[in-house]
């Protein structure tokens, strides 16, 4: 079970669904969903391939519009604002792929000073080295400063795009299978890294995954999405102790394959 280290504070919410659909056709891939995201928390949501995971992060960041129901991020209504409004809600977001997304012609410094000098344009250039400098830090990777990403495993790459994103200081955090491709000992200390920056950097988190390591060391609370709909919801221990089927194989072939 997840050790508790920061406060949750369950009376602000910074992600409010309620009654979310969404369909491509005949593919009815979010049926009723409701989701709160509390001040300070990780939020996992666990579910299989094709459950809708990406779907519904590209929904709260305003890439794809729902079809019914409402989504509300640091309070304003994702599909109902411009998209200049979007544009500054999404730098209170901090995205962390699949793939890390850097860019490989840039050093890793580089890669970092990216965001900062196009949406943070008043900061000297000493402020720049040291936001580079303290996020590095923040991520164990300070030595990286003057590599270039091709010269990184794929952990490190994985840190540094995490950094690149920490360096705007967002309030939330959405990590899309933050451990995707890596081996157990990167995935241990990948999920050691978002409980530290969820301390560190106060940042309240949406983690989505099929990875049950991930899930119960990230976790405050899961969220197990099976056929468009949110079937259990609490601790990682309280939903794994549902006696729904679904649940029991998930766990049961996670484990087992
Ligand atoms: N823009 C789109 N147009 C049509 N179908 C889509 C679109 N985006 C997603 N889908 C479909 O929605 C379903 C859910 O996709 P999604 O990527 O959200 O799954 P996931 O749970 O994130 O799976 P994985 O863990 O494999 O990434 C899939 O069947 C996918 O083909």
């Amino acid at each position: 079970m997840k050790k508790q280290s920061t406060p949750i504070d369950e009376s602000q919410h910074l992600i409010s669904i309620k009654g979310l659909k969404k369909s491509f056709g005949d593919l009815h891939i979010l049926r009723g969903i409701d989701l709160e995201l509390y001040k300070g928390e990780n939020l996992v949501v666990l579910g299989r391939s094709g459950t809708g995971k990406s779907v519904l992060i590209k929904i709260i960041s305003g890439l794809l519009k729902p079809d019914e129901g409402m989504v509300e991020v640091l309070g304003y209504e994702v599909d109902k604002i411009s998209i200049k409004e979007l544009q500054k809600l999404r730098l209170k977001i901090g995205f962390s792929f699949q793939s890390s997304a850097l860019y490989d012609s840039m050093t890793v410094k580089e890669n970092l000073e990216f965001p900062l000098v196009r949406n943070s344009a008043h900061l000297t250039k000493k402020e720049i080295e040291f936001a580079i400098e303290d996020v590095l830090e923040g991520v164990g990777l300070l030595q990286a400063l003057n590599q270039m990403p091709s010269e990184l495993s794929g952990g490190q790459r994985k840190r540094i795009g995490i950094a690149r994103t920490l360096i705007m200081r967002p309030e939330i955090m959405l990590y899309d299978e933050p451990t995707a491709g890596l081996d157990p000992i990167t995935c241990i200390e990948i999920n050691n890294l978002i409980n530290e920056v969820q301390e560190k950097y106060n940042t309240s988190s949406i983690i989505i995954t099929h990875d049950l390591t991930c899930a119960k060391s990230t976790g405050d609370r899961v969220m197990m999405l099976l056929e468009g709909r949110f079937a259990q919801t609490g601790t990682f221990e309280e939903v794994f102790a549902s006696e729904d089927e679904r649940i029991q194989t998930f766990y049961k072939y996670n484990f087992t394959s």
